[in-house]
């Protein structure tokens, strides 16, 4: 397999160091409550291809442009929701660090790299440091049936931070694509501002779900340093969020 240890290695480090961990701030309101090894305590990692999920259809499409017969293969996912949280008492963004499999198993091995299950399979995954799927995000989800995108993500608020912050506070900042080339479902980005007296649980996400969050705070110079980064293990909306942030806000509030 061409999985080599070293470039393995290089590529880890290279992601976890750019996280600048000593500049985020356990919540103060969780940090003493949790037990430490809620993202750490990952055992037991295999592989398999998906033969059904309620999560993910993937699609392959064929039509014909300008007179040529094409094909695309596409991955149908939940439409999604975000937040950029501040904190105007404490003058933080609210964020949320977690596990995140997807991160795990693709930050370990290039995308080159031989993708067969056997492959995959052979892997020691417990050599990987979990820190390679670590990944730093704005709160958010995918939007459950039945509720308005608003909705929606004043429940992720609340579940996954412990805020209960008023549905007219969020602000719908625009929509985009999680991605143009395999997925082309929609995610719906929100600013909001809460305050400590909005914090009425210690949040962490829905266990019974399987969803454990670690909520961190990142103050505002902070979050201009992030965004500077050449590497970050984020995605793409808590860029374009901290990047909203800053252009719009950082400099009014
Ligand atoms: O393969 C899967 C996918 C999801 N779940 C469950 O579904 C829940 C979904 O949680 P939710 O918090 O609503 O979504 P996220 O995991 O945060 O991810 C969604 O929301 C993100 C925004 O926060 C987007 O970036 C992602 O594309 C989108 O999938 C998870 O906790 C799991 O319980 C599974 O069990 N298996």
């Amino acid at each position: 397999m061409e999985y080599t240890r070293t470039r393995f290695w290089s590529r880890t480090l290279t992601h976890w160091k750019h996280q600048i961990p000593g500049q985020l701030q356990p919540s103060r309101y969780f940090s003493t409550k949790r037990p430490k090894t809620v993202l750490e305590d990952i055992k037991g990692m295999t592989v398999e291809p998906i033969r059904e999920s309620d999560y993910l259809k993937t699609l392959k499409l064929q039509f014909t442009q300008n007179g040529r017969k094409r094909y695309r293969d596409v991955a149908r996912v939940h439409a999604s929701i975000m937040v950029v949280l501040y904190n105007r008492t404490r003058k933080v963004i609210v964020l949320v660090r977690q596990f995140r499999p997807a991160v795990f198993v693709c930050g370990a091995i290039p995308s080159t790299a031989d993708n067969s299950i056997e492959s995959l399979n052979s892997i020691d995954w417990s050599k990987v440091p979990l820190e390679t799927g670590i990944t730093l995000e704005i709160p958010g989800g995918i939007i459950d049936e039945n509720m308005t995108a608003a909705e929606a993500i004043k429940q992720e608020v609340l579940e996954e931070c412990g805020y209960d912050v008023p549905l007219s506070s969020f602000e719908n900042i625009g929509e985009f694509r999680t991605s143009t080339g395999v997925s082309g479902d929609a995610q719906t980005m929100f600013y909001a501002e809460c305050t400590d007296d909005m914090k009425v649980s210690e949040g962490g996400g829905k266990p019974t779900n399987g969803e454990f969050v670690e909520v961190v705070e990142m103050s505002v110079p902070d979050v201009r340093k992030f965004i500077n980064q050449k590497v970050v293990n984020a995605n793409c909306a808590l860029l374009i969020g901290m990047q909203w942030f800053m252009y719009f806000k950082a400099g009014k509030i």
